[in-house]
């Protein structure tokens, strides 16, 4: 019996647990005078009633395997993680790599049923597509009709750059986007079913162990929270995150390299998020002392030089190792 205890949503009890320190994260009205100021500085926190995919309340697997009728990107796991690999890296890496996702193109209808009649075992499927003219005209004019005032309003007065791209996330009940970050601002819209999200201050990248810059999994922690291997992260241990469930209608905005990890709850059913990402607004004028997320943008570009200048990208490490070692105890 999956009952509720005490005064949490079913979906909270559906959890996998992780030894994590959790903090909660805020949740503001959309005309919340404070809000502006959370997103000014970086700072996460979920954005209720703003309406920005208000015209995406009918959706649910049924709506869209009615309107989408092309092939769309779904990425298939043999387990219930989808850490994300790039796949220009994998070319040019100099590490024996396995891959443990694949990227293929696949009818809306035979993701849906492979969703319906998924038992444990099958492989796991998650429909990740760029929201372009590829859909349905329905689910385009659904786009259109988006709050483009309200998002754009907030693009404008943070001197954001352009949209770069809105995906479309169809998930799988159980499925989870493994601790990393991204380079751009992210306003992150729930459309159906409950999402968890799990938020690490970019400052916290000495607990979260990110692969090196040329290596397949940039950006993603090398941490696997099912199992953390506290022998080669012991500062994993100190992690200091924040925890929230986004429900539909809620928008979560992820700065800039903070890292997140999303998962679907278990035994919830699917779920539909809609991202929309943004280059970050250009530095005109650095102000001292830098924030926590130029200190690892700094850091990616000494390990891009780096490379550049070494080349062999295996030297990287111990170059960077004598420096450490010799002159800065
Ligand atoms: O919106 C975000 O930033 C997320 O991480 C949402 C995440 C899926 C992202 C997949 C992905 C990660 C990295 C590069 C390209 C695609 C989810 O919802 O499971
Ligand atoms: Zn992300």
């Amino acid at each position: 019996m999956s009952g509720n205890c005490g005064n949490k949503s079913s979906s909270e009890n559906q959890l996998r647990k992780y030894p994590l320190k959790l903090d909660k994260l805020p949740k503001l009205k959309f005309d919340d005078p404070k809000l502006d100021e959370y997103i000014a500085s970086d700072e996460p926190v979920v954005i209720q009633g703003c309406k920005l995919v208000a015209s995406t309340s009918k959706w649910n697997l049924d709506y869209l395997n009615k309107h989408m009728n092309g092939k769309y990107t779904v990425i298939v796991s043999h387990n219930h993680k989808f850490k994300y690999h790039d796949e220009k890296k994998m070319a040019t890496s100099k590490v024996n790599f396995q891959p443990t996702t694949k990227r293929v193109k696949m009818p809306f209808s035979e993701f849906a049923e492979k969703v319906r009649n998924w038992k444990k075992g099958d492989e796991r499927l998650y429909l990740q597509q760029v929201l372009d003219n590829s859909v349905g005209k329905e689910i385009v004019d659904d786009f259109l009709k988006f709050n483009w005032n309200w998002i754009t309003d907030k693009q404008i007065k943070n001197n954001w750059g352009p949209l770069t791209s809105n995906l479309l996330l169809v998930s799988m009940e159980g499925n989870v986007t493994p601790c990393h970050y991204d380079e751009q601002q992210n306003f992150y819209a729930q459309v159906y079913g409950v999402k968890r999200i799990i938020l690490f201050r970019p400052s916290e990248f000495k607990c979260l162990y990110p692969h090196p810059v040329h290596h397949p999994y940039d950006r993603q922690s090398q941490v696997d929270f099912d199992k953390p291997d506290y022998n080669r992260f012991p500062n994993f241990r100190n992690a200091q995150g924040y925890e929230t469930y986004i429900h539909p209608g809620e928008v979560l905005y992820i700065p800039m390299y903070w890292f997140h990890h999303v998962e679907s709850p278990l035994k919830e059913g699917p779920t539909i998020s809609i991202n929309f990402w943004y280059k970050a607004a250009r530095t005109e004028q650095i102000v001292y002392p830098l924030k926590d997320y130029q200190k690892v943008a700094i850091m990616r570009n000494v390990e891009k030089m780096l490379g550049e200048a070494l080349r062999d990208t295996n030297e990287i490490g111990p170059l960077l190792r004598t420096i450490a070692d010799e002159n800065y105890f």
